[in-house]
């Protein structure tokens, strides 16, 4: 879930593009990077580091032209290295960069094809740097000659749906020609569209969440639909077409829970409102389990569980508290890399203030648990507060699946839910009780805001894989390859261990 923004302007982008990213910075925290079109030519900066650190002035000031991409990054493939920093760039047989939202399940097996049949050379492990030379074969196949027109284009994005698996979302910018952005057949990560109408005519925004376009001033249009391309040509026409054979409509239902800002709307659905829902039905799953007057206070584990403990709160008619002060300057600890980073900047995170849980018997709600690290020390906090006890509750349902589609979540036995049954999951986290949400509530929370939401990319609760090639085969290698990293050699310095395939590609 990294963060992407594309946009076309009749003004200079590059501060428009640093401010979308500072919106979308909750969607990966690792690297960032900007790339812009002027003439012929693009000019492009990325790094390891928040948005904020990466830019400088001098950086800025090179990043000239009226149109340009930008991302923010979390890794899922390859490495947190900073070749793999994103948009990634080729010159042939246009020049095009690419940023990209989501993981491809298929990007070794690719990279082999592109390297043995189509002779390109990937020269990272990025599933992103194979979405780009994807699309840049199949360009080439596309077009005779030097005129690229938005119907080559879109044959080509046609033949990449065919020969790509996984989730993608993704803005490219092919230099003197235009912006294209597209999304998977099955609509896993979002995209949307914006619009802003000047004197000089439209200018046109495309964001990973509406965020980013209401605060950058443009009028959100739509959502690009799955399979879609849309794609804005030099004179700023804008063109769209379906390009997949069968789409359908499948979001990530985690996007909803914990990736995306409460303040976007993502395929019609507030995610904020979404949330509330999420505390109305985990409250009456509470209602059916606890007495009336057994728990004092309900309290959220800020940020993301906000909305969902509020409402949760309210439907119970017990007071809301915030017992847990959030550091505003530590990032989301659950997109960090590792774990004992992420388990010390729990505690540097959050801070208790004792008078809340003095001898109360507190709710403690979580949008989700997913390694546990959070509500381990959170519980401990609570007890070493003062609380009577500490009941906790899951807006989302126990993950124990694997996510293959662009969070970070590769191996069961990360998973504290994974094998364990609800009473031992409470026992591992030290409460006195759990309460997780169910998946078909969960379900319900999305499609009540939106009743056309009938169906949701949600295998990490449920352990369906949408796109259907995901095998248990195919878990267990990647089970193998994170456990057992390849041994580094020199040009591997800094690798992660997210290896889905350890063959080399190329020999
Ligand atoms: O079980 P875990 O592996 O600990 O993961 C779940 C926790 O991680 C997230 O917090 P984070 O700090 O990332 O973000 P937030 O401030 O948006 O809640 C989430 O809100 C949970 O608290
Ligand atoms: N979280 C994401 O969307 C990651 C994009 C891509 N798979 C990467 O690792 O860079």
């Amino acid at each position: 879930m990294c963060g992407i923004v594309g946009v076309v302007s009749h003004q200079p982008v590059n501060q428009l593009l640093y401010d979308a990213l500072l919106l979308l910075q909750h969607r990966g925290q690792d690297a960032a990077g900007i790339a812009t079109n002027h003439s012929s030519m693009f000019s492009m900066h990325k790094a390891n580091g928040l948005v904020r650190d990466v830019f400088r002035t001098r950086n800025m000031r090179s990043l000239q032209g009226n149109s340009g991409i930008g991302h923010c990054r979390y890794p899922t493939a390859g490495s947190s290295s900073e070749e793999e920093a994103q948009p990634f760039y080729v010159n042939a047989p246009f020049g095009i960069t690419l940023a990209h939202n989501g993981n491809l399940t298929n990007w070794e097996q690719l990279k082999q094809d592109m390297f043995k049949n189509d002779r390109r050379h990937i020269n990272t492990d990025s599933d992103s740097e194979v979405l780009l030379n994807v699309l840049a074969h199949e360009i080439q196949q596309a077009t005779t000659g030097l005129l690229l027109d938005p119907d080559a284009i879109f044959k080509a994005v046609a033949v990449l749906h065919r020969r790509v698996r996984g989730g993608y979302a993704a803005v490219a910018q092919i230099a003197n020609v235009g912006l294209l952005a597209f999304r998977d057949p099955f609509g896993i990560r979002p995209l949307c569209l914006g619009i802003n109408e000047t004197e000089q005519g439209a200018e046109y925004l495309i964001a990973s969440e509406s965020v980013a376009l209401e605060g950058m001033g443009f009028r959100f249009v739509r959502d690009i639909a799955p399979g879609e391309a849309v794609f804005i040509d030099a004179d700023k026409q804008l063109h769209s077409r379906q390009c997949a054979d069968n789409p359908s409509l499948n979001p990530c239902v985690f996007e909803f829970v914990y990736l995306a800002r409460p303040d976007s709307i993502i395929d019609g659905a507030s995610v904020y409102a979404t949330r509330l829902k999420m505390g109305e039905y985990l409250a009456e799953k509470i209602k059916r389990e606890f007495k009336d007057g057994e728990i004092d206070v309900v309290m959220p584990i800020p940020d993301s569980s906000r909305p969902a403990a509020i409402q949760l709160a309210l439907a119970l008619n017990i007071e809301y508290r915030e017992g847990f002060i959030k550091n505003r300057y530590i990032g989301r600890t659950f997109l960090m890399p590792g774990q004992a980073m992420r388990k010390k900047s729990v505690r540097q995170k959050l801070n208790a203030i004792g008078s809340e849980f003095k001898d109360k018997v507190v709710l403690l709600v979580d949008d989700s648990i997913v390694r546990g690290t959070t509500s381990r020390e959170i519980v401990q906090m609570a007890r070493e507060a003062g609380a009577k006890k500490v009941i906790f509750a899951s807006a989302a349902p126990p993950v124990i699946f694997p996510n293959v589609y662009g969070i970070d979540m590769p191996t069961r036995d990360e998973l504290i839910a994974y094998g364990r049954t609800t009473e031992e999951v409470c026992r591992e986290i030290t409460a006195d009780a759990l309460v997780y949400q169910d998946i078909d509530a969960l379900k319900r929370a999305i499609s009540d805001v939106n009743p056309a939401l009938t169906s949701f990319e949600a295998s990490c609760f449920d352990g369906i894989y949408v796109t259907g090639d995901i095998s248990q085969d195919y878990l267990d290698k990647l089970e193998y390859a994170r456990h057992n990293p390849k041994a580094p050699g020199p040009e591997d310095a800094g690798r992660s261990q997210l290896n889905l395939n350890l063959a080399t590609t190329e020999g």
